[in-house]
């Protein structure tokens, strides 16, 4: 059984000294004899993720089994986060106080150590409560055997402080190898960032080292929790009485500092929802996009699931008296657009309008449905690189391979939106990756064959809660948001009319 709760102790202050005034050299048979119920459930949600799980959507579950309070639960939320992102740091640190490399050490005790490294390097929990606590979680999961070597590696540990061990494993000139290393992400990664900021024209080859370390770091830090009011079933105003913050970025956000999302009424109503601003935007960027020519009054998401786009696009197409028809291949994550989408589905049948989930391939749909729509959105399955700082494990598991994967099918349904768009209609071509990969270069190359097809500036259509245009949008004529300049997800939005 988990011991009681013992992290609740006064933490270090921030910024302090070397470790060695604190160190312990406590044996392990001094140290904790259990796991306290936080830890457990943190090291519970690392296995899991390890085994193929997603720690957003796997861990409720297990703060819930745990039976943690709302303080053990947000402590175990930053530590099992915390952890998952810098994981790559901890490992290198890892390796110089074990001794050995990582492949050496047995899974769930390489967990039980990066968990402890975060505690000592991340999270200001002072130095003896971290390594009792962490031989105690030892014991508790790999047994008496392990709990010799964690408390050997965590004494190492803590006898430096994160600079001391930053300068100690963080290779020396700012190269790629040395910023994976400092901001905790995979080498590949650090390129296809610094590419993409390049790429977008957000940074030159003076500016790039600086803007590159910002966006890291920008991934390093959890994402506000921002909410969207869906337009005519609820509103800001509702919003921040149930206690968010007016967004600043978003006509249609708002932000929660603090509690349950689900705590808010508006949102167990599905009235509104949990959602990027980045994303919120550029929802209302399509919706409100002018079209002069007659197209169709409905509007088609081609790539919906699980619907956060299509519950905004579906609320403004009801306003702007269209129907929408929300297309996902996935029957799952059909079924999600279809729950999330009940209250607009609902208002539409009072006010004669028609709100559809398909489970379909949106490839075919250009050949089944040729110029059928007036308004398209493609947010195309994507790496997710934009999206980093909510997905704290992605970054691990995302392979380079995957953008050659990607890119036929994000090519294909695009080319699908344009032939199911209407002569004069709109199609909004989004992803949450900034790579030039599945942003650019997709749009690029579709319209390098087709010539019914003008891009539109989009710049003037993400306008900020005040109604001014969002600043630092690029050159256009699409827009590329970044998390270090906007506070929103790396979205990227291109914005088509075909020719009437
Ligand atoms: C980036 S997500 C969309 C997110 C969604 N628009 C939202 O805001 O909640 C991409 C979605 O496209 C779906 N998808 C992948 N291939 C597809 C295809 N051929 N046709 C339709 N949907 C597809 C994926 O299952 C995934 O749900």
């Amino acid at each position: 059984m988990p011991a009681p709760d013992q992290h609740r102790q006064p933490r270090r202050p921030q910024g302090g000294g070397p470790r060695g005034g604190q160190r312990s050299r406590q044996k392990p048979s001094d140290r904790a004899k259990h796991a306290e119920p936080a830890r457990f459930a943190a090291y519970t949600l690392l296995r899991a993720v390890d085994e193929g799980a997603y720690a957003n959507l796997e861990f409720p579950s297990i703060l819930r089994r745990h039976r943690l309070d709302a303080r053990d639960a947000a402590f175990a939320t930053e530590l099992a986060f915390g952890t998952l992102r810098m994981q790559g740091f901890y490992d290198a640190v890892i390796v110089q106080a074990a001794g050995r490399p990582t492949a050496k050490i047995d899974a769930g005790v390489l967990d039980v150590l990066r968990l402890g490294a975060h505690q000592l390097l991340g999270m200001r929990v002072p130095s003896h409560a971290a390594a009792d606590q962490t031989v105690g979680l030892a014991r508790t999961v790999s047994g008496a055997g392990a709990s010799g070597f964690v408390n050997a590696v965590m004494r190492r540990v803590s006898e430096r402080t994160r600079e001391e061990w930053l300068e100690l494993v963080v290779p020396e000139g700012g190269s790629t190898a040395a910023l994976a290393t400092e901001y905790s992400h995979p080498e590949w990664v650090v390129s296809a960032l610094r590419g993409a900021l390049l790429g977008h024209g957000r940074a030159t080859a003076e500016t790039v080292d600086g803007e590159l370390r910002a966006l890291l770091e920008s991934d390093n830090t959890p994402a506000k929790v921002s909410l969207v009011a869906r337009p005519g079933l609820a509103s800001v105003d509702e919003l921040v009485e149930a206690g968010a913050t007016a967004s600043e970025t978003s006509p249609l956000g708002a932000v929660l500092d603090h509690g349950d999302p689900g705590a808010v009424p508006a949102i167990r109503e599905r009235r509104a929802a949990v959602q990027d601003e980045g994303s919120q935007l550029l929802a209302v960027a399509l919706a409100t996009a002018p079209v002069t020519a007659e197209v169709p009054a409905r509007w088609l998401d081609l790539c919906a699931g699980p619907g956060g786009k299509s519950g905004v696009l579906g609320a403004l197409a009801l306003e702007a008296g269209a129907d929408l028809v929300a297309v996902e291949v996935s029957e799952h994550r059909a079924q999600l657009v279809r729950t999330t989408l009940e209250p607009i589905t609902a208002r539409a049948a009072a006010t004669g309008r028609r709100v559809e989930v398909r489970t379909a391939d949106g490839r075919e749909v250009g050949v089944t449905e040729p110029a059928a729509y007036g308004r398209v959105l493609v947010d195309a399955p994507c790496t997710g690189l934009g999206a980093l700082r909510r997905r704290p494990e992605a970054r691990w598991r995302r392979q380079p391979g995957d953008l050659a994967q990607l890119g036929p099918l994000q090519r294909d349904l695009l080319r699908s939106a344009l032939d199911a768009v209407a002569p004069g209609g709109l199609v909004g071509y989004a992803t949450c990756s900034p790579h030039p990969a599945e942003t650019t270069f997709v749009v690029r190359d579709v319209l390098k064959k087709r010539d019914d097809i003008e891009v539109v500036d989009a710049r003037d259509l993400f306008r900020d809660a005040s109604g001014e245009v969002l600043h630092d949008l690029g050159d256009g004529p699409e827009v590329q948001l970044w998390p270090h300049v906007h506070g929103t997800d790396a979205m990227f939005f291109t914005l088509l009319r075909k020719k009437a």
